[in-house]
This record gives C-alpha cells, structure tokens and sequence, in this order.
C-alpha cells in the first residue's frame, strides 16, 4: 500500500507499536455475501485509503458461488462504490484489488478446506505473509459450528501458544439462537480454538461514540458521582432503524427484533452505561465489568413478561412520501408471520448503584428515521422554586448519548428566561462530532478489523457475556413460544411503534422521547 498517513487517522494516534496491525491474509467466510459487500470490504478498503493496513496482506473471499479473482474484484468495487464512506480513488482502487482474491468452496467439504489452505499458501508468499490469518465468518450462523471444524480438521487452526504465525477466528452475531444453542456454538469454537484467538464481533462496540459512552463516564470527573439511583430517575435506549427488512428476511424471519438487536447491540449498550468502574481499560477488566452489569438483569418470570415488554410487527404505512409495504408483504416473508420486527419493554438492574431505577428500550424497523440514542434523565430537584404557577413545570435534567445519526451528546438543562419574570426555560449543552472533529469518523468495522489484526480483544464479547445476556433474553423467547403463533400488535410503517409500546411507559408515569 501507500505510504502510511495513520498519524493523521484517530484510529492510530493512541496505538503503541505492539498494537499495530500484524502481517495476515483475511479469509472472509461467505465473502460473496452481503455483510462482505455492505461492511467488510469498505471498510477494508478506508482502513487501505488511510494506510492502516500492513504492505503485507491479502483478502480471499471463500463462498459457494462461482466467482473468479476478477469478478470478485468487481463484487468488491461494486460494494465500495455503493457502500463506502469515501469514493473510489483509482490509483488506491488499483493497488487494492491487487490484494482481493476469491476461492469458491462449500462450508460442508472437507475437501474445499485443504482447497483453502493450498490456495492461502500460493498466494501468501507473493505478499511476505508468514502464515498468519484472520478467519472472519460472515456466514447464516447456523453454519458456524461446521466452519470451525473443517478449519481445524482442514489443519488450517495454528497452535494457540504459538505467537507466529497466529490464527484468529471473527464470529459474527447472533452467537445462537438461545442460550442452550449459544452454549453449543461457544463449545465447538473453544473446542477449535483458545479463548484468546476468538474475536466474537458485536459491531455497536466498534462505533466511536459507543466507546465514547466510557471516556464521557470515566474521563471527566463530574458525571460519575450522580450516576446512581441517588440522582438518575430513569433510562431510555432507543434503537431505530428506517429501513424495513429489506434483503435480509432469510435471515430475520428466524431471528426477530429481540434476537438480532436487543439480545446483542442493545444489551451491550446498556452494559457500557450502566456498568461499575473499571480500575483498568484492559480487555479482561472492561470485558468482567460488562459481564457482572449482565449477570445483575433482573431476571423477568415467564408470566411477568406480557407486563414488561411489548412485541409488534409493521404494518403496510404511508412513509417518506411513498405507501410502505407491511411486513408480511416483504419478499421472502412469510404471509402469515408472527416474528417481531419491534420490541419495546422495561427492565431493572439488581444492584446498589441502580437499585429502583426504570430502565426503557424500545427497537423497530419501518420507524420514522434512523436514530440511536441512550438518554439518561435525571431526578427532579427537590424543592420547587420556579415555575410553580405556570402551565410549564420545570423539565427535568437529560443527558442523551446520540449513537447516530449525529453523533454527540447533549445535556438539557433550566436556564433563566430573559425579563422580569424568573421563569425557567429548557435549554440544550450539545456537543456534536461532525462539527468539532469533522464527518469522517471512522466505519465502526474499520476499527474492529484493525484490532483483531493487532490482537486486541477489548471491543469484542467473551463466551460468559454472550451466554449471560441469552440467559436473561431466554424467559422472553420461552414465554413467547409458550403464548403460540398468535397474533401481534402492529404499527404503521413510518411510525413510532405500537399504541401498547407507549402504555408500557405510560403506566409509570413517563413518555417515549421525541427523537
Ligand atoms: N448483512 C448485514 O448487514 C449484517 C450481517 N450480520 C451477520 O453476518 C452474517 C452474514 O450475514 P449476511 O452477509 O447478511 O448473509 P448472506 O446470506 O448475504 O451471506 C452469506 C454468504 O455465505 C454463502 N453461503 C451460504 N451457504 C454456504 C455454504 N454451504 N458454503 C459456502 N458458502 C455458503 C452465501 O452464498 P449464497 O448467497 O449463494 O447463499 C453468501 O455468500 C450473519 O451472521 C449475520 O447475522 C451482522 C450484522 C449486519
Ligand atoms: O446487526 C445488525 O445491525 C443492523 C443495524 O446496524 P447499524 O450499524 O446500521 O445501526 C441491523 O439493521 C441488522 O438487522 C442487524 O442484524
């Protein structure tokens, strides 16, 4: 690649030497496929723009359909030209897709491994790569088990005390379908690999400003003190996405909004803002601290489950100008389907720091817009001094975390109206990414690509965190299964969720936020 500019790129002004990318070949598993196209080869390809990547390395794309190195470097091309955050340059493009390869295979054939592994080895030494890869499996998850034994059968696994060449392993969520299955997919990869050699990807941690829910919690000394029951009253995360299922229903009709959002990019969220002090940012410390917020869920009894959390589908809506499809008029969806393609519900964290406080997700297709937030309101003050004979109460105090769009945080607070009355009005501290770093924050796959290279484990999810957050989603999925294939609530496309969604909030006194 080019000559390096990481001085200039956010991703490496904080990485010491041994946190450099390392010299690998990167073997996308199901390559030919979407998250391949969407996320994976872009963000490869920005990583490559920024010269982040090692001179040393090379991607084989390995899938069952019939493609040859060049269509397969039209395939890449086609995802950068639809899907990147940046342009193509020719010169970058040309250099790029001289790294790009394909080998066609089936998951299930013992002997399109060893067709792997003789392909790795022909193109490795062109590069000056010594043996290492990355193994990132972008693939229907039922296959992950069979993967990671062909890989080990095929001899493609290095030995996990050896530092040179390694072999690591990127699963993609959803690790399972429930806790007895994620239990079975982490013991075939533990089986094939060492813990340290798996990289168990949740993308919502790679976002910049999820990683900044830490630095804003624990690199300024004025929020941790109020973040406790003492002063927080409630918490709402918001997860909303304006598209429908799109391409994806293969897929989504066996997951459902709880499984592929809540269950994983939600539960995460709530472990980074709701979690105790770390005494160090070591990936174990962090990765322990996510894990005991999990294990404090209150666990929800199968006949408490109706009262906590709200499931609906999108109906046909009038959105963005055009009538929207309902669901179950997607292609590839089922004409009578029940899976949910919103979740809304209520929870509670069993511990000191949270005891009582009222934490509210909700999650959808179809919605009005894409926005992510986590929204932290805080206590109302104790004693009224304003606005007491006004039809404008005062509002409490909220700090909100904007995921996306717009990334930044806001802190709403009273200030004094101008004139002679003293009439409290609501005003807004924002601090926005774009306008004080610039819009070119790096794709959250860019960063996650880069750490697995480097061997950095932080931003990824243990075996106890993935089996900790099915256990407590598994009452959810049982009492679900055990009401039948029934009806649901349903919403327009293009609106907020359910009338059942705002009774949830409702009857404890609050309202959904308007986003
Ligand atoms: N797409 C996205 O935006 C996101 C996806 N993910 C996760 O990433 C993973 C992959 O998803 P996605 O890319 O959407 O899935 P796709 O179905 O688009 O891609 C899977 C790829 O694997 C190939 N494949 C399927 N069966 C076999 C087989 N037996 N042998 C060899 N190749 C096979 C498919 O070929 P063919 O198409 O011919 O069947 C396709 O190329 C999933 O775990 C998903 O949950 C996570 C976040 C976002
Ligand atoms: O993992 C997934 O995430 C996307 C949403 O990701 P975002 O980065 O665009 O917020 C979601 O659309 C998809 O269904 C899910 O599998």
């Amino acid at each position: 690649m080019t000559e390096t500019n990481a001085d200039a790129n956010p991703l490496m002004t904080e990485r010491s030497e041994e946190s450099f990318p390392q010299a690998c070949t990167i073997v996308i598993f199901g390559g030919a496929g979407d998250l391949s196209k969407r996320k994976l080869i872009p963000a490869l390809y920005n990583l490559a723009l920024d010269g982040l990547l090692p001179t040393q390395f090379a991607v084989i794309g390995f899938a069952i359909d019939a493609l040859s190195d060049e269509a397969f470097r039209d395939f890449a091309r086609d995802g950068i030209e639809r899907f990147s955050r940046r342009q193509i340059d020719e010169e970058e493009w040309r250099e790029f897709a001289q790294h790009l390869f394909y080998q066609q295979g089936d998951f299930s054939e013992a002997a399109d491994y060893a067709a792997l592994k003789a392909r790795a080895e022909e193109i490795e030494p062109h590069f000056g790569i010594g043996g290492s890869r990355l193994y990132y499996l972008a693939i229907p998850p039922s296959f992950i088990e069979t993967c990671v034994f062909g890989l080990r059968e095929g001899g493609l696994v290095a030995p996990a005390d050896q530092d040179l060449p390694f072999t690591r392993l990127i699963v993609e969520k959803p690790i399972g379908r429930d806790l007895e299955s994620a239990r079975g997919v982490n013991r075939a990869l533990q089986a094939c690999f060492a813990e340290h050699q798996l990289y168990r990807i949740d993308h919502y941690l790679g976002k910049e400003t999820v990683q900044n829910i830490l630095a804003m919690r624990f690199g300024n000394a004025i929020f941790e003190p109020l973040w406790n029951s003492k002063h927080i009253d409630h918490v709402q995360i918001t997860v909303a996405e304006a598209e429908g299922v799109g391409t994806r229903a293969g897929y989504f009709e066996t997951a459902g909004a709880l499984r592929d959002m809540v269950q994983n990019h939600i539960l995460q969220l709530l472990s980074l803002v709701a979690m105790e002090p770390p005494w160090s940012m070591r990936a174990d410390v962090i990765r322990d601290r996510r894990l005991d917020l999990l294990q404090c869920l209150r666990p929800m009894r199968r006949h408490e489950v109706d009262q906590h959390v709200v499931r609906a589908q999108y109906a046909s809506g009038f959105f963005l100008g055009k009538n929207a499809p309902g669901y179950r008029r997607e292609e590839g969806v089922a004409s009578d389907s029940t899976t949910e393609t919103f979740v809304a519900l209520r929870l509670f964290i069993d511990n000191w720091r949270w005891a009582g406080v009222p934490i509210y997700i909700r999650t959808g297709k179809a919605m009005p817009k894409r926005v992510s937030e986590v929204a932290v309101q805080f206590k109302a003050v104790p004693h009224m001094l304003f606005n007491t004979d006004t039809d404008h109460p005062l509002e409490p105090n909220v700090l909100a975390l904007r995921i996306q769009p717009d990334e930044g945080l806001a802190l709403r607070i009273g200030t004094k109206l101008p004139g002679p009355k003293v009439k409290i009005y609501p005003v807004k501290m924002d601090f926005r990414y774009g306008s004080t770093f610039g819009d070119q924050s790096p794709e959250a796959y860019e960063r996650l690509l880069l750490d697995v290279m480097a061997g950095d484990a932080t931003l990824f999810m243990r075996d106890d965190a993935v089996e900790a957050s099915w256990q407590w989603i598994q009452p959810i999925l049982d009492a679900w299964a055990a009401s039948g294939e029934r009806w649901l609530p349903e919403y327009p496309a293009g609106s907020w969720g359910p009338i059942e969604a705002d009774r949830l909030i409702h009857a404890d006194g609050y309202d959904w936020r308007r986003l």
